[in-house]
């Protein structure tokens, strides 16, 4: 059984094993980084929306965040502070469970998705692993009958509903905002979704400090190839970093903010006018580690993801090839790693090399 990093320390381990380490071209320290101050991703506040100006205002900034970055963060999304709060707490107090009672919820004894405690792609030992133990479960619309139990600590699981059901609110408002900016009525991309049918994701990421961090990423580089907008909510420790002109870019963490990026269903139906982009996590020594939540939304599992008419002509012609959304779930968990590139293989002229 796969160890997890949590539990490696645990037992006293003080040096990266060989499985975590990372060839040179992929370490941080060999990247080259923004850290120029000039240039930060774009925080946007949704509460001057009230009249005409303020929402034009607000439909561009964030459309051209998702056109020139991929990522952008929001304030004042109507996701109250206690629920982000409280569902942080939960998240963290269960990873302090002890091992026994995490391993119930071990990915592969659940069926679905990749839903469960552990690491995905990983069970491969010649794939790199990344420093982080993640937990992934169903959030909104999900039916998922071979869930064990409820998740632990009591409380978790109505608190994991409960956020489920605001971040699903958000994806319609954000939703909205976008097809505004591409001159369609504000249900466009929410409807060809599956409307209130479409469905939600969390997945719980615990990045432990690391001994070695010189030698690990704390999640591999990659782009969100299920999800049509994933909303993160980070701790205060920083760690996420999003590719932007050849660069990296920490995504600072801010209090309250939520965290939005375009993933690879989106930029299929808006024909590539909204980019989803590779971001990646490095990893921590903070005593504590560091906390993420990412909830990914995405469309039925019937629905076939394409470049919306609407959105092509003869001179912008549909730059992917229609597949059903199942479909796209089972090719993306049959990979064997996260890694880049995973749109590829529906781009019209592809020739079907899989990344
Ligand atoms: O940990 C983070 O901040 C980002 C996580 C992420 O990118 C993902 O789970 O897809
Ligand atoms: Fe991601």
């Amino acid at each position: 059984m796969e160890q997890m990093v949590q539990h490696l320390l645990e037992n006293g381990l003080t040096a990266v094993p060989k499985r975590f380490i990372q060839p040179p071209e992929k370490r941080v320290s060999q990247t080259p980084r923004k850290v120029d101050e000039g240039l930060q991703l774009p925080l946007v506040d949704l509460s001057g929306m009230e009249d005409d100006q303020g929402r034009r205002h607000v439909v561009s900034e964030i459309s051209r965040a998702c056109t020139e970055w991929g990522f952008v963060q929001v304030l004042n999304h109507g996701v109250s502070e206690e629920l982000l709060q409280a569902t942080m707490d939960y998240a963290w107090r269960f990873f302090a469970l002890p091992a026994d009672e995490k391993e119930e919820y071990r990915v592969g004894k659940i069926v679905g998705s990749g839903h469960g405690y552990g690491r995905l792609f990983e069970n491969d030992e010649r794939v790199i692993a990344d420093w982080n133990d993640g937990l992934a479960v169903p959030s909104y619309n999900r039916i998922v009958d071979k869930l064990p139990k409820l998740i632990r600590p009591p409380g978790f699981q109505e608190v994991v509903d409960e956020y489920g059901r605001a971040l699903q609110q958000l994806h319609r408002k954000i939703l909205g905002l976008l097809s505004e900016a591409v001159g369609q009525p504000s249900e466009f991309f929410y409807s060809k979704i599956g409307g209130d049918k479409a469905i939600g994701d969390t997945s719980f990421k615990f990045y432990p400090p690391c001994p070695e961090p010189e030698l690990v990423l704390g999640l591999s580089a990659h782009e969100d190839g299920g999800s049509v907008l994933t909303f993160v909510q980070q701790s205060e420790v920083p760690g996420l970093e999003v590719l932007k002109d050849g660069e990296w870019v920490v995504v600072q963490p801010v209090p309250h903010a939520i965290v939005v990026n375009v993933g690879d269903i989106l930029q299929m139906i808006s024909n590539g006018r909204f980019r989803s982009v590779q971001h990646r996590v490095f990893p921590t020594q903070a005593p504590a580690g560091r906390l993420s939540i990412a909830t990914f939304n995405k469309p039925t599992p019937d629905t076939i993801v394409q470049p919306a008419p609407e959105l092509c002509s003869k001179t912008q012609p549909p730059l992917y090839r229609p597949v059903k959304f199942l479909d796209c779930q089972i090719e993306f968990f049959a990979r064997k790693n996260l890694g880049p590139g995973f749109i590829k293989r529906y781009e019209m002229n592809s020739t079907d090399i899989i990344p």
